[in-house]
């Protein structure tokens, strides 16, 4: 089989997302054929995400059938194509933002799950805790561990659940309110991604300082973000916030991976029923409403609270809150993925003279 036969082949592989196979969207970007063995490089961007993992398990099979043996890679044009001195943390694949319009929702607990949960499939994962106000990651993963300084001044960080963690804390204390001019927040921030040794990483998650104020917008600017993860409860006025939150992602165009909402029903352990104590389904509604990704809800659960208070993220247990936590890392992943086939195909279809030119 030639190479123009296996993409031919390819044709037959829908992306489940996009709805066109994945030659017309350009997600191949080579296919090397040696004998039985073929090559293939995917525009692929979101490691470890079940949608493009599943994509790549139909690839694999389709070859497969045809007596070949495939051998898989992905990079992701846009990235790659920058040499590295041009650009902010090189080796990271995709930057998540966490953000919420106002404190005390539930991001920060929100940013450690999914960073755990992100480990958990498998990827390599980083947590920046850029709450310059009330830096409490640390606490949370229960990483009482400074990180450690090289002799080239650059900071390793401390591992916990595979996931690499740097905070503010670890630089000013837990305790030490801190009050950050935007200047100071952009050198700080750029000296924290730029002098720590991240290593390649899949996704660095990075919680936000609550709000919708210069201090976030600073950040946004400075990091590399490829898309953000919006926390809120089913209350109005956090609803409103959120509100706040989309405008400021609008302004900087930055893509909302969608809505998550934290503090839904809760599963009385006692009387066995549930309630909605901040009211219920305002999230999702919020999502329709805004035609943004509704990521999922986390009930109100005890447990949620012992595992930020130093004990293991809900997500790596058993039981409904975890699975409401690894819904959310899942879905976070699988539209981390459509971002960028999305941004490939779209570049792609800008390309193609259209038929009446
Ligand atoms: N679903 C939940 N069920 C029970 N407790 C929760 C839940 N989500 C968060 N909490 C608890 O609520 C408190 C606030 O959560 P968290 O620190 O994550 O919020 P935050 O939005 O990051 O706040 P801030 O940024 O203002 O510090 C924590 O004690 C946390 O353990």
């Amino acid at each position: 089989m030639d190479e123009a036969a296996v993409r031919d082949r390819l044709r037959t592989v829908e992306d489940p997302e996009l709805g066109d196979d994945i030659v017309s969207l350009g997600l191949v970007n080579e296919i090397t054929v040696e004998g039985e063995e073929v090559a293939i490089d995917l525009a692929l961007g979101a490691p470890y995400s079940p949608s493009e993992t599943a994509l790549a398990g139909e690839i694999r099979e389709v070859l497969v059938d045809e007596g070949l043996e495939p051998d898989l890679s992905a990079s992701i044009p846009d990235r790659d194509d920058v040499t590295n001195d041009e650009q902010v943390l090189p080796n990271v694949k995709n930057v998540i933002a966490v953000a919420s319009g106002k404190g005390g929702v539930g991001k920060s607990t929100v940013a450690v799950n999914l960073a755990a949960g992100l480990s958990r499939l498998g990827a390599r994962v980083g947590l920046f805790d850029a709450d310059v106000y009330g830096p409490n990651v640390p606490r949370m993963v229960d990483a009482d561990e400074p990180p450690m300084a090289t002799e080239e001044e650059t900071l390793v960080p401390p591992e916990k659940y595979g996931v690499k963690l740097m905070s503010m804390a670890f630089l000013t204390g837990e305790d030490d309110p801190v009050i950050w001019r935007g200047p100071m927040v952009h050198k700080v921030i750029t000296q924290l991604t730029e002098d720590v040794e991240w290593g390649h990483l899949d996704y660095l998650v990075i919680d936000l300082p609550p709000g919708t104020g210069d201090t976030q917008l600073t950040m946004l600017q400075t990091m590399p973000v490829t898309g953000a993860v919006i926390v809120t409860t089913p209350q109005d006025v956090a609803l409103d916030d959120a509100r706040k939150g989309l405008e400021m992602f609008a302004k900087h165009e930055t893509v909302v991976l969608g809505i998550a909402e934290n503090m839904s029903t809760f599963a009385c352990p006692d009387c066995g029923s549930e309630h909605d104590i901040f009211g219920s389904g305002g999230g999702e509604e919020f999502a329709e409403t805004h035609e943004m990704p509704f990521l999922g809800s986390i009930p109100l659960d005890p447990a949620v609270r012992e595992g930020g208070d130093g004990g293991t993220p809900t997500v790596l247990e058993d039981g409904d809150t975890g699975d409401a936590f690894r819904t959310i890392t899942e879905n976070v992943a699988n539209n981390t993925g459509i971002v960028h086939r999305r941004g490939v195909s779209s570049g792609r279809a800008s390309e193609t003279p259209s038929p009446d030119q």
